[in-house]
Order: C-alpha cells, then sequence, then structure tokens
C-alpha cells in the first residue's frame, strides 16, 4: 500500500493508491470493433465519420407544417487513452461522499458484508454507466438483439481507479463522517473504516449567509475570510494542482456535494459577465457564493467542475468564463429519487394523451441534507429544481395543453430526523382521462438518498471526463473542438440541467439517456438505435 501522501490531507492516496486490477490500459478495440469504412483506429484514437440526420421543420402562414429532412456530416475523434483520474468532492465529509468513497473501496477491493438478509456484495447499482446497458445491434444470423455494457462503448476510465480527494468545512476525517452519516451496514464500514480514517478534507470556503444557520456547529474547518476573495480562488486552484501533483494524476474533476445554498442575485455589473464576477470576486461582493468560487477556481484550473445541488452556482458571469477558458461545467442537483421517477412517470402519461393535472410532491427525510432544506432559503432552490422538471414535456403537448397551461404542482420537504438518510417520498399524480374519467396515481416511494446519488456521482465523473476526450468537427473544417462547456449531456443524472445559454432545457428521462447513449455511439460511428426492428416487420 501506497504510504499516504500529506497533502493537507486532501487525498486519499495512501489508501486508493489509484489502480487497482483494472489498471486501465486495455484497448477499447479488445471489447468491441466498429467494422465501417467511416470508423478508424489508431493506438491512440477512434476517428469516425458520422451522418447526422435531423428534421428540419417550416410553419407556413397557415398553420400547416413542411418537413425537410437535412443531414449533417460530423468527424469526431476520441483519445483512447484512458487517463489516471481524481474526484475532488466539495462536501466529502456529508453523507453522499462518505458514501460514495465507501462505495468505490469496497468494489475495489470487492468486498463482500454480512447483514441481516445474508452477505452482500459491493456493486455500482443505481450507476447508468456501470449498471446498465446499450442496445449494441441484432446478431448477424439469428437476428438476436445484443445489448452491452455502457461501460464498453467508449474507452472510459472505471471508478474503481479514481483518486479521491476533496474539502469539507467539517474536519471530521471520512470515516468518521461515514458513521455520522448512518447509511452503510457496520459489518461493511468496519472493513473499510481503517483507510477511510486516514483521509481528511482538506479546509474549505464558508459564507455563512449562503447555507442554513443550523450548520454553523459544524464548520471547524475553514479556510480565514467569510466572503469571495482571489485569494480563496488561488487556495483552491493550489489544492487541486497539489492533489494533482501528489498523485500523479492527468485529469482531476471536481464535483459539488455540499449543501445546498440559496440562490444569489444576479447582478448586472457583478456576476453577469466572466470579467464582472471575477472584479467582484477581488473586491469581495457579499453575493458570489462558495460554490460559484469553486466553481472559477475549476474553470481557471481546467478542471471540470459539477454542481450536485440545486443553487445557481453557474451565474452568467462563470458560464462565460468557462467558455472563454473552454473549461467544462455541469449541474444541477443530483436527479436521485423522487423528480427522477417524476420525470419518467410524468413522460409516459403525457406521450400516453393522459392529461396529468396535479403533482403533489411531498418527502421528509432526517439526514443533514434535510436539515439544511429546513431553511427556507436553501429549500427555495430546492423547490425551483424539482419543480421544473416537467415543463418540456408539458410544453410538447399541445394536443392536452394550451399555451401556458401546465399542470398544478407542489413540493415539499419537511426535516423528521428520526427517519436519517432513508427519506420518504410521497406523490399523487392527478389526471383526466377518457370521457371525464380520471386516474389517480398514489407513490410512497422509500428513497435512500445516499446509495441513490452515489453512483450518480460515479456516472457525472465518469461522463465528464470521457468529454475531455472527445472532440468533433464539421468535414470542412481544418481543425478538432471539444463540445460546449456546459455539458448537457450530463442531463439524464441531473433535476435542473445546466445548458449551454439560449438551448432548449429537456426534462424527460428517455430523452435524456437517448441523447447520451446516441452520442457516445455517434463517437464509433453508429447512428442511433431507432427500436423500429423493421427487420422483424417486412418480411
Ligand atoms: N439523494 C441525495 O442525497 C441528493 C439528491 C440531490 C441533491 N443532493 C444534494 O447533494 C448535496 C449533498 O447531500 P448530502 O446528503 O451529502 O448532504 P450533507 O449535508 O450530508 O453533506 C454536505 C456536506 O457539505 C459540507 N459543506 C457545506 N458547505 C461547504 C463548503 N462551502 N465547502 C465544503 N464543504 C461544505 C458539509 O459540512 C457537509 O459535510 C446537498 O446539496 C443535496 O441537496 C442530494
Ligand atoms: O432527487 P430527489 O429524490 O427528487 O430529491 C431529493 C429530495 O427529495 C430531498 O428532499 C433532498 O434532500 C435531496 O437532496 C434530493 O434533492
Amino acid at each position: 500500500m501506497a504510504p499516504h501522501a500529506e497533502i493537507g490531507n486532501g487525498n486519499s492516496n495512501g489508501t486508493m493508491n489509484g489502480y487497482s486490477a483494472h489498471g486501465s490500459t486495455q484497448s477499447h478495440q479488445d471489447l468491441l470493433t466498429v467494422n465501417s469504412p467511416n470508423v478508424a483506429y489508431t493506438d491512440d484514437h477512434i476517428k469516425s465519420r458520422y451522418v447526422y440526420r435531423t428534421t428540419e421543420v417550416t410553419k407556413t402562414a397557415n398553420g400547416k407544417f413542411t418537413a425537410s429532412p437535412k443531414e449533417t456530416v460530423y468527424d469526431f475523434k476520441v483519445d483512447r487513452k484512458v487517463p489516471k483520474v481524481g474526484m475532488m468532492l466539495v462536501g466529502w465529509g456529508g453523507n453522499n461522499g462518505s458514501t460514495v468513497t465507501a462505495g468505490i473501496i469496497a468494489n475495489r477491493r470487492g468486498l463482500v458484508w454480512d447483514t441481516r438478509e445474508g452477505p452482500r456484495a459491493a456493486n455500482y447499482y443505481g450507476s447508468v454507466v456501470m449498471g446498465s446497458t446499450i442496445k449494441l445491434g441484432t446478431e448477424a444470423k439469428t437476428g438476436e438483439e445484443i445489448n452491452i455494457p455502457f461501460h464498453d462503448v467508449l474507452p472510459m476510465v472505471h471508478p474503481n481507479d479514481i483518486v479521491i480527494g476533496g474539502w469539507d468545512i467539517s474536519g471530521m476525517n471520512i470515516a468518521a463522517a461515514m458513521d455520522r452519516a448512518q447509511v452503510l451496514e457496520p459489518t461493511l464500514k468496519a472493513q473499510v473504516y481503517k483507510e477511510m480514517a486516514l483521509m481528511k478534507p482538506l479546509p474549505s470556503i464558508y459564507y455563512p449567509d449562503f447555507i442554513a444557520a443550523n450548520q454553523e456547529d459544524r464548520a471547524d474547518n475553514v479556510l480565514p475570510g467569510k466572503k469571495a476573495s482571489m485569494a480563496h480562488v488561488e487556495q483552491l486552484r493550489k489544492d487541486i494542482r497539489t492533489f494533482k501533483e501528489q498523485n500523479s494524476l492527468d485529469r482531476v474533476i471536481v464535483l459539488w456535494t455540499a449543501n445546498t445554498e440559496r440562490y444569489a442575485d444576479i447582478i448586472p455589473g457583478v456576476n453577469d459577465t466572466a470579467e464582472n464576477l471575477l472584479k467582484a470576486i477581488e473586491q469581495g461582493h457579499e453575493e458570489v457564493s462558495p460554490s460559484t468560487v469553486f466553481a472559477v477556481a475549476c474553470v481557471l484550473e481546467n478542471a471540470p467542475f459539477i454542481n450536485g445541488s440545486p443553487q445557481n452556482t453557474f451565474v452568467p458571469g462563470a458560464i462565460d468564463l468557462a467558455e472563454k477558458h473552454g473549461s467544462f461545467i455541469g449541474g444541477d442537483d443530483f436527479k436521485s429519487g423522487q423528480t427522477k421517477m417524476k420525470s419518467a412517470l410524468v413522460d409516459f402519461l403525457i406521450n400516453a394523451g393522459i392529461k396529468l393535472t396535479s403533482i403533489a410532491s411531498y418527502n421528509h427525510l432526517g439526514n443533514n441534507d434535510g436539515k439544511n432544506l429546513s431553511s427556507q432559503r436553501q429549500f427555495r432552490s430546492k423547490e425551483i429544481s424539482k419543480s421544473n422538471v416537467v415543463d418540456d414535456m408539458v410544453a410538447a403537448n399541445t394536443v392536452l395543453y394550451e399555451k401556458d397551461e401546465h399542470p398544478d404542482h407542489t413540493v415539499v420537504i419537511k426535516y423528521m430526523p428520526a427517519v436519517g438518510d432513508n427519506k420518504r417520498a410521497l406523490d399523487e399524480y392527478y389526471a383526466e382521462i377518457f370521457m371525464g374519467g380520471h386516474q389517480t396515481i398514489s407513490i410512497f416511494n422509500v428513497c435512500e438518498d445516499s446509495l441513490l446519488a452515489s453512483p450518480l456521482i460515479i456516472d457525472l465523473v465518469l461522463v465528464a471526463e470521457m468529454m475531455t476526450r472527445i472532440q468533433w468537427k464539421t468535414e470542412s473544417a481544418a481543425e478538432y473542438k471539444g463540445f460546449h462547456s456546459v455539458l448537457s449531456i450530463l442531463s439524464y443524472m441531473l433535476k435542473a440541467p445546466l445548458t449551454p445559454p439560449g438551448t432548449p432545457v429537456i426534462n424527460s428521462l428517455a430523452k435524456q439517456r437517448a441523447a447520451l447513449t446516441n452520442i457516445f455511439r455517434a463517437c464509433i460511428g453508429l447512428q442511433p438505435e431507432s427500436d423500429m426492428t423493421l427487420e422483424h416487420k417486412l418480411f
């Protein structure tokens, strides 16, 4: 076991010594070879030429539509070399941070632990990358549907190889934080405790006005200064560089899984442009949040930054800065349980022609997240992200809904310490059906919140890292370039998907997953799977 590297203890090098049996030099070609004149493999890259087919619609004056098929040819280039990746969590000592850390250690070591229901083995259930498959095609002779693990479509990092570090305003080591979280079985905790006790979060920035006052008693591991400063930006940048150097990493991804902050006011001249935001930080403007300071530090350090919470971290100035630096950002708010169910159910109901007229979403939970959300301003951030998730699906169905008509929708969150991390979500979906009838769907959904969110943290990091190794160009262009700085491809894992300015927000879970899988397919020259199965209909 490599000696524990001391960098303000913000790293787990002594315990998560990087590569394991999964040492990621496995050639992508060993798992899947695309046999096409439009796909070429070299030792370093997969290059593909992809015909992107869309339908351009024009609406005539008399309200009729003309649809014109359109083709755009893109060249994609994927770097096949799987890098050594570090994940730095902001809020590492929280329920999600400590749980995902224990989960990766348990998987890396192949742990099995005893429970009342018998032995349980480490797994990555709930991760779309590690736990799901995609339809590759049909078997040449039999026509049988062939599905492959999502992780095998492109040369992705294996989560077992991720080096973990991060920050927390609570100085508790990650093993003690795991105990505080009360998420995992004692028989599992006992097997990872020693390793995790060596992990100590780096001190972080703490601006009390942005999170609930009831969080103050945790804040014993903070950097000097209670409002934004360039000193904070530079310290966080230094932390990232040190973590990267100490662990010989090729790439660091930073992910916010710290408390939900209140929304920041968008103020012209303060956070509306990159230049103004940097100036506001220099001047210590009180409307710049810790999460935005982290975002700025990561953009300047070219470390992808993902926001797993609902606050508006990415003020216009932060997006502008990311675009100017070609750095990746993504968010907001993990879509883990109640809302994930909602985005699938609403998609089903409305696309079945059933007129959803009201959604009542109530939940109570007893973890520290719930405690923080018991404060109105922090709850408001969550209420927004949990409420807007149906907008696109409603707007798309002009048969059921008039313009600007939408279902009643209420979101309630209550803090009930007794239930801990095992959130109770109670939902009622009320809809109009044929000939004046009604359908009422009531759901009682116990979401073990951190066990649902942790695989999403892994997916967000793996996909964001993959996107740093994908470039594109049009057929005529000389140079390849990266995707837009705002990684809307991450939408499937998020409640309030951040998209490039002026582009639509898609919340439908099925569309989000299709976008993710089809972009990955395009990178190896494969068309989207249409599910038409004409081969089984036209004969
Ligand atoms: N299912 C889920 O758990 C889920 C789903 C969606 C979103 N989220 C969001 O994820 C976040 C984390 O959830 P959790 O259950 O782990 O919460 P948690 O309260 O257990 O953990 C948050 C951690 O962040 C730390 N923290 C607060 N401010 C910080 C700062 N400025 N810098 C560094 N650390 C800071 C806290 O000390 C705490 O350890 C919350 O914002 C929550 O709303 C969680
Ligand atoms: O993802 P989801 O289950 O819809 O939403 C969850 C909320 O129900 C819960 O109250 C909150 O504490 C979690 O952070 C998460 O946002």
